[in-house]
């Protein structure tokens, strides 16, 4: 039975219309974790902290006033949005979700409403704006990460316990407003709100305020997207309402972990973006990354792939420098994402999930044209890739991408098939393209 609901899921099913059929095609992000936290990169008065560089001021215990005085020192000489439009670029990123602000409150715009702005450092500088304008013009989509929660702000409240909580909450939420219509005037471009910081009881309380901040976004920039963090419905329950159903546009509980293949495929049924970072938790620039592991270029385009075949998106984590300027190993692990996409991007960009199960030697996408790909990250001793088709659903060919190279297609049992290894096998992950044929009357497999 239905439970009445006045700020719950207000679409039911995906979104079919051009700009969220764009944002799903697109598939691959880039994400830029870039704030005043690039500077300490992790390190607080002499001690190095192993926890997210994002989060030094919590990790340190440093007051607000203390840690907002960084802005004396933000000054990004080599900061240069086209050499940043380039990386994406070349990286395949189709889009890029930048942190407008992040919970310290710095604001990458020169908000009017706050003091702690861009616009009040040595660098003076709208980089937000210098960034949109870059990835606009190289043709990638721009997001943009906001954080409800804002650790500069007198009137932001964790909970609220008195009149008082509720009187300074309302003037924060105003001010949020504010800063969100600022947002949407000066870049109209944005495609997409990313919301973060909002798992707080004050928000979960005043989930009228997150329905309210969905629908003003919507009518300031028709189109745009918005993520379901942001949403609270009348009882407090995030990301899916009391009845079950997903607020916002797509799903972004995907943080730093990704739904199983096989028990979790119910988030097939609708859309979803996860993210995730290269060392094992660090969003901001952090100086020591022999803290923690750090992921190769294959382990992040398993991710990749991971997140596609089963019908979302994927955003790649980068923290630039204080500086302006990104570490090395982003830069290289930005090349090796690009040279796959470049050879194998045919079986990830507006692909979808296959509704085939998965196998041990890799993951199945789905084109548009209902090609069926096959991602082989695990070549099998066997030299036989085995594929089981859904009912009524028979493989005519399968060919290397690239090369072209056709492979011995042989019928093992109904529905099960044995498909050859290449010849020569590729030193990388490779994707093989299956012709597959529907028996008359089978029912759609593809939702
Ligand atoms: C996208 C990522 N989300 C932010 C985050 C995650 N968390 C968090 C908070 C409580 C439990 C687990 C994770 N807090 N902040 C990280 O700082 C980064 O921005």
């Amino acid at each position: 039975k239905e439970i009445p609901l006045k700020y719950g899921a207000t679409n039911d099913g995906k979104r079919q219309d051009p700009a969220m059929q764009k944002f799903r095609d697109n598939r691959l992000g880039a994400f830029i974790h870039w704030g005043l936290y690039a500077i300490p990169g992790g390190e607080w008065n002499g001690k190095v902290y192993g926890g997210a560089a994002e989060w030094l001021k919590s990790w340190a215990k440093v007051p607000a006033d203390e840690w907002l005085k960084l802005m004396d020192q933000w000054n990004p000489t080599k900061f240069d949005a086209k050499k940043w439009a380039k990386m994406a670029k070349e990286m395949g990123a189709k889009y890029v979700k930048i942190t407008t602000k992040h919970h310290e409150g710095f604001c990458l715009w020169p908000s009017k409403y706050s003091k702690y702005t861009v616009a009040n450092t040595p660098y003076k500088k709208d980089v937000l704006g210098e960034m949109v304008k870059a990835y606009n013009d190289e043709g990638i989509d721009v997001h943009f990460y906001f954080s409800v929660m804002d650790w500069s702000h007198p009137d932001y409240r964790y909970s609220i316990k008195s009149e008082e909580d509720s009187i300074a909450f309302s003037r924060f939420l105003e001010f949020t407003d504010n800063q969100l219509k600022e947002l949407a005037t000066r870049y109209p471009t944005v495609k997409d709100f990313w919301f973060d910081g909002t798992w707080d009881a004050s928000i979960k309380k005043n989930g009228w305020w997150t329905a309210h901040a969905e629908q003003m976004l919507k009518e300031m920039l028709p189109g745009v997207t918005i993520n379901s963090r942001l949403r609270a419905d009348d009882n407090g329950k995030r990301h899916f309402d009391s009845n079950g159903r997903l607020m916002g546009d797509y799903e972004s509980g995907y943080e730093r972990r990704l739904p199983d293949p096989v028990k979790d495929l119910k988030v097939t049924q609708w859309d979803w973006e996860a993210c995730m970072t290269i060392p094992e938790n660090q969003w901001g620039y952090h100086k020591d990354w022999s803290l923690s592991y750090v992921k190769t270029p294959i382990e992040v385009i398993d991710r990749i792939v991971h997140a596609v075949s089963m019908g979302g998106n994927m955003v790649v984590n980068f923290g630039p420098q204080a500086d302006g300027d990104f570490r090395p190993e982003e830069k290289a692990l930005a090349t090796a994402i690009g040279k796959w996409m470049h050879r194998y991007g045919e079986a990830v960009y507006a692909c979808d999930y296959a509704g085939f199960d998965k196998q041990d030697w890799g993951y199945y996408t789905r084109g548009k044209n209902g090609e069926v790909y096959m991602i082989v990250f695990n070549q099998p001793y066997s030299e036989r890739l085995v594929v089981k088709t859904p009912k009524g659903i028979s493989v005519e060919k399968a060919a290397l991408l690239g090369t072209g190279e056709e492979m011995n297609v042989v019928e093992t049992a109904r529905n099960e098939y044995n498909i050859s290894i290449p010849e020569k096998s590729p030193d990388e992950p490779y994707v093989i393209r299956l012709k597959v044929r529907a028996a008359k009357g089978t029912k759609g497999i593809y939702r």
